[in-house]
C-alpha cells in the first residue's frame, strides 16, 4: 500500500511555516546592569538573532529599578550588595525565555559611586563587587563581568546610546551610493550626563582631533567613519556630591539654594562621609546643624559658581578646575538628572529664552516651602522636592559657567529621557561595544527597525505559505469529473 506523504498534511505545512517564522525572528537578548552612585538599574536589551549588525536595531525590552540605594551604599554589609539585585534578576528570567537564559550576556557596569568608594576604601570596594558577583553568578545567564567603568568610557557609551538610538551612526545608502555628508561629525550629538555622583560632557569637534589634552580623546572606527570624541567626566559633580560642595564651608547654615521655610537638622558626618568634601569639614563639636533655606536664585548662583575653579588653565581653553575643552559644537542631548529636574520643573523646552527660563527659576526658588509641600508633597518624595531650587540652578550654573553654554548655544540642548523606548544612558553603548554590535564598517543595506524587520519577514512568509499552498494545491491529485468513455 502507498503511504500517504506526511507534508501533504495542512497541519504540518502550518507547523512548518510558523516554525519557520519563529527561526528566522528570533530574539536575542542582553542585561546590563548600571550600578550607579545613588541607585542600581537593570536593563534588558533585545534584537534580532540573525547576525546583521544594522544600527538602531537593539531596543530596550524592560527595565528594573532595584529597590535601595547604590551598591556602594553597602560597605558595612557587602552581601546587602549582592541581595539587593536579586529582584530584578527575577524579574529578568521572566522577560526572557528560558531557552535564552544561558546566552544572554549580563553586565554590571559601576560608576562614579564605587569610584569614591573605592577611592575611599579600596577593599571594602572589592568586597562589594565580589558580593555583587556572587549574586550575578547564581543567575543562568551568561555572566560577563561586573567592572568599574572609568569615566571616559561611561561619558564615551553614554554618546554612543544617543547617537545609536538617533540613527546617527550609519551612512546613507541609497542606490548604491553612500552618502557621508550628513552624517559624522556634522550630525553627532553631544552627550551630557548628570548622575549623583560625577557629570560627563562628551561631544565631537572639528577642532579636536585628540592633540590637545590626550586624555579626553577617544577614537572610534563606526560604519566606515572615525570619530574622535573628546569626553569628561567630572567626579563629584554630580548633583548629590555637588549639593555637599556646595553646603560645606562656613554658609553651610543658611542656604539660599533651599526654600524659605526649610529647617531640617542634619548630621555633619553624613555631608562629610565622601572623598569630595571629607578635607572640608568644620572643626566643630557638634554632631548636628540645622540646615535652613534662604530661598533666593542669585544667592544660590554665586555659592554653586563657587564650587567651580576658574583659576587656571594650562591648555588653550578650559571648562573649569583646568580640565580641557574644545570649542562646544551641534546639538547635545542631556539626560539623567538632567532630565529628572528640568521636567519637574517645567522647563525642558530650550526655544524658551534663557532669561525666561532664569526667571522661572527664581520665581520657583523663592516659594515659600509650606508652599512647596503642601502643592507637591503627595506625589513627590520630600528628599528630591526639598533640591529642585538647587538642583535647577546647578543645572543652568554647569551648562552656562561650567560648560561655556551661551543664552544663544543653550537651545542646542535637548532634555531628553528616552529615545524611541530606549533610555538614554551609558548601558545601551557599552553592551553595543562589548557584542560588537556596531562594526567599524559600513553595512550595505540601510537599517530596518526591529518592528519593520519582524513585519517584513512575516509578510514574506506568509506570501511563501500561500505559494506553497497553491503550488500543493495545482500538484493535488484530483477527483476526475469527466464521464469515463468504456
Ligand atoms: N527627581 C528625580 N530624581 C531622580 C530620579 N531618579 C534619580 N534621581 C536623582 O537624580 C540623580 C542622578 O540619578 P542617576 O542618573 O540615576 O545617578 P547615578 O547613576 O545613581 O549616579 P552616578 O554614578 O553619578 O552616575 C540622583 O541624585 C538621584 O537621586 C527621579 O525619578 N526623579
Ligand atoms: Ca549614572
Amino acid at each position: 500500500m502507498k503511504e500517504k506523504n506526511p507534508w501533504h498534511r495542512p497541519v504540518t505545512i502550518i507547523i512548518t511555516v510558523i516554525g519557520v517564522i519563529a527561526i528566522v525572528t528570533l530574539v536575542t537578548y542582553g542585561i546590563v546592569l548600571d550600578a550607579g552612585s545613588s541607585h542600581t538599574s537593570l536593563y534588558i536589551y533585545q534584537w534580532p538573532a540573525e547576525k546583521d549588525n544594522n544600527t538602531g536595531r537593539v531596543e530596550q525590552k524592560h527595565h528594573c529599578q532595584v529597590a535601595g540605594k547604590g551598591i556602594s551604599s553597602y560597605t558595612a554589609t557587602p552581601y546587602k550588595a549582592g541581595e539587593s539585585l536579586i529582584s530584578c534578576l527575577k524579574e529578568a528570567k521572566e522577560n526572557i525565555p528560558q531557552k535564552m537564559h544561558p546566552e544572554t550576556p549580563l553586565y554590571l557596569g559601576a560608576t562614579a559611586g564605587m569610584r569614591l568608594l573605592k577611592l575611599e576604601n579600596s577593599s571594602a570596594s572589592d568586597e562589594v563587587f565580589k558580593a555583587v558577583e556572587k549574586t550575578l553568578r547564581g543567575f543562568p545567564f551568561s555572566y560577563q563581568g561586573a567592572r568599574l567603568l572609568a569615566g571616559q568610557e561611561e561619558g564615551a557609551f553614554g554618546w554612543v546610546t544617543v547617537n545609536y538610538l538617533d540613527d546617527r551612526l550609519t551612512q546613507v545608502s541609497m542606490g548604491g551610493f553612500k552618502y557621508t555628508s550628513v552624517h559624522g561629525n556634522e550630525s553627532a550629538k553631544g552627550a551630557l550626563d548628570l548622575g549623583g555622583a560625577s557629570t560627563q560632557i562628551s561631544f565631537v569637534s572639528d577642532e579636536y582631533n585628540g592633540s590637545e589634552s590626550p586624555d579626553n580623546a577617544v577614537s572610534f572606527r563606526l560604519y566606515g567613519y572615525d570619530y574622535t570624541l573628546y569626553t569628561h567626566s567630572f567626579l563629584c559633580y554630580g548633583k548629590d556630591q555637588a549639593l555637599r560642595l556646595a553646603l560645606s564651608g562656613p554658609t553651610a547654615i543658611m542656604d539660599p539654594c533651599f526654600h524659605k521655610g526649610y529647617n531640617e537638622t542634619k548630621h555633619y558626618a553624613a555631608v562629610y562621609d565622601s572623598p569630595c568634601v571629607s578635607d572640608q569639614k568644620p572643626q566643630i563639636v557638634s554632631e548636628t546643624f540645622i540646615h535652613l533655606g534662604g530661598g533666593n536664585f542669585t544667592q544660590c548662583q554665586e555659592v554653586i559658581k563657587s564650587v567651580f575653579n576658574f583659576t587656571s588653565c594650562r591648555y588653550s581653553r578650559c571648562s573649569f578646575n583646568g580640565i580641557f575643552q574644545p570649542p562646544l559644537q551641534g546639538q547635545f542631548g542631556a539626560f539623567s538628572a538632567y532630565f529628572f529636574v528640568m521636567n519637574f520643573l517645567n522647563l525642558t523646552d530650550t526655544s524658551v529664552p534663557l532669561k525666561t527660563v532664569m526667571q522661572k527659576l527664581s520665581d520657583y526658588c523663592a516659594t515659600p516651602w509650606t508652599q512647596v509641600c503642601a502643592y507637591f508633597k503627595h506625589d513627590i518624595p520630600l528628599k528630591y522636592l526639598a533640591e529642585y531650587c538647587f538642583s535647577g540652578t546647578y543645572i543652568l550654573t554647569l551648562m552656562m559657567e561650567g560648560y561655556n553654554f551661551t543664552s544663544e548655544t543653550y537651545s542646542s540642548i535637548k532634555y531628553i529621557q528616552k529615545i524611541k523606548n530606549s533610555d538614554a544612558g551609558w548601558t545601551l553603548g557599552y553592551m553595543l561595544n562589548l557584542t560588537n554590535m556596531i562594526p567599524a564598517e559600513a553595512p550595505d543595506s540601510p537599517p530596518l527597525t526591529y518592528t519593520s524587520y519582524v513585519s517584513v519577514v512575516t509578510v514574506m512568509a506568509i506570501l511563501l505559505f500561500v505559494i506553497f499552498i497553491l503550488i500543493l494545491y495545482s500538484l493535488w491529485p484530483k477527483c476526475n469529473t469527466e464521464p469515463k468513455i468504456i
